[in-house]
């Protein structure tokens, strides 16, 4: 294969939009970009990846390929198909507009930007359905990296398994993508644990193109790691029924124009995760509250983006005003912000 440069764009997305805990997501105008330069194969020694990045998390995120989440994601999957490293002299930018630990998920954009690079270098031509398998491997609830990979508004299940299927989709992490040492040699280990066919399946919504989500971004990060494990493990039969009930309403009340803010105000309320992540994110509630659509002409409803800190209020209009009396409110409790003004995008694209 001669020299050739691609490059992979993947945008942010919003998951849950209020009751759709770990169900629905939305994929937004941020992106992580990826430009990829492949030598062609030479009989120089073996050159490892060199890893150059910019913009968000550019002084934390690790720039060793076998440590950094997208190349180690490209690397499982290259490794599942017997390809045991990256091609020699790769040289990788990766440019990225998406906070991390905000609720944006970012996380879940390095990881499908990982299953694209792999599948670009590794020539594996995988259609989108398998991608998602890999992704699922990682990344284990499907919201964040189904809208990210497919983009719009869309909702996903998880397959239930048969027993042996299970297992191999239950490994943990540390299996999936080991820490390899740069100079490993020739010892790789074992064998990855390949995801089993069709774990993931989804559906996009339809999306009013009238709306757009005002992201309300706090200037500290919150792991969705942590953002978990403050929830519980069972749940009241109303609390399950209000989410139900108002998820069913919110995925086609978002795609009618015009969109009605009675509707969907109602509809984006939550029971599942918001209320047990309040304790994290100081003024979540008297924000979501204090912005209404009688309060704020525009907006159509409030919610926590991901597992949070960012809130996302999706309105037609009046986006400055909801912004900046979010900002007012999170002031009160000691929280800096910014925001900005999102539209719904497609999905993630290789060129
Ligand atoms: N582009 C990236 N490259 C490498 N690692 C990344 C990248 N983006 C995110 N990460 C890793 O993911 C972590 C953030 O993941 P986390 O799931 O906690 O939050 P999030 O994905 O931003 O939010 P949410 O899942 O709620 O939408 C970062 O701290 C970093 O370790
Ligand atoms: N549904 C997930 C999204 C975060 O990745 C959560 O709320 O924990």
């Amino acid at each position: 294969m001669a020299f050739r440069t691609f490059t992979i764009k993947v945008p942010a997305t919003s998951a849950n939009i209020g009751p759709g805990f770990d169900v629905v997501g939305l994929s937004l105008s941020l992106h992580l970009t990826l430009t990829v330069v492949q030598p062609a194969p030479s009989d120089r020694p073996y050159a490892p990846p060199v890893l150059k990045y910019s913009g968000e998390g550019a002084t934390e995120v690790p720039l060793d390929a076998y440590k950094n989440l997208t190349t180690r994601v490209a690397l499982y999957l290259l490794r599942c198909h017997d390809i045991r490293s990256f091609p020699s002299g790769l040289d990788i930018h990766v440019d990225n507009q998406i906070p991390f630990g905000r609720g944006l998920g970012s996380s879940g954009a390095a990881v499908i930007a990982g299953v694209l690079l792999g599948n670009e270098l590794g020539g594996l031509k995988l259609p989108r359905e398998r991608l998602l398998d890999f992704a699922l491997m990682v990344e284990r609830h499907p919201d964040n990296v189904t809208a990210a990979l497919v983009g719009g508004f869309v909702g996903s299940y998880l397959r239930e398994l048969d027993a042996a299927a299970t297992e191999a989709a239950s490994v943990p992490l540390s299996e999936v993508l080991p820490e390899f040492p740069p100079d490993a040699g020739e010892d790789w280990g074992l064998n990855p644990p390949v995801p089993p066919l069709g774990i993931g399946h989804y559906i996009r919504f339809g999306w009013s193109e009238s709306i757009k989500a005002v992201a309300i971004i706090p200037r500290f990060e919150l792991s969705t790691a942590k953002a978990r494990e403050v929830l519980p493990l069972q749940y009241s039969r109303k609390d399950l029924v209000f989410n139900l009930q108002r998820l069913a309403v919110l995925t086609t009340a978002l795609g009618q124009s015009p969109p009605d803010p009675e509707l969907i105000y109602e509809a984006m309320k939550d029971r599942v995760h918001q209320p047990y992540r309040k304790a994290l994110i100081p003024g979540l509630p008297e924000v979501t509250s204090a912005i209404t659509p009688t309060t704020h002409p525009g907006l159509l409803g409030i919610c926590l983006s991901g597992a949070g800190p960012t809130i996302l209020a999706l309105a037609t209009h009046g986006f400055e005003a909801i912004a900046e009396d979010a900002r007012a409110i999170f002031k009160t409790t000691g929280v800096e912000i910014d925001w900005k003004i999102l539209t719904v995008v497609g999905g993630s694209v290789v060129e």
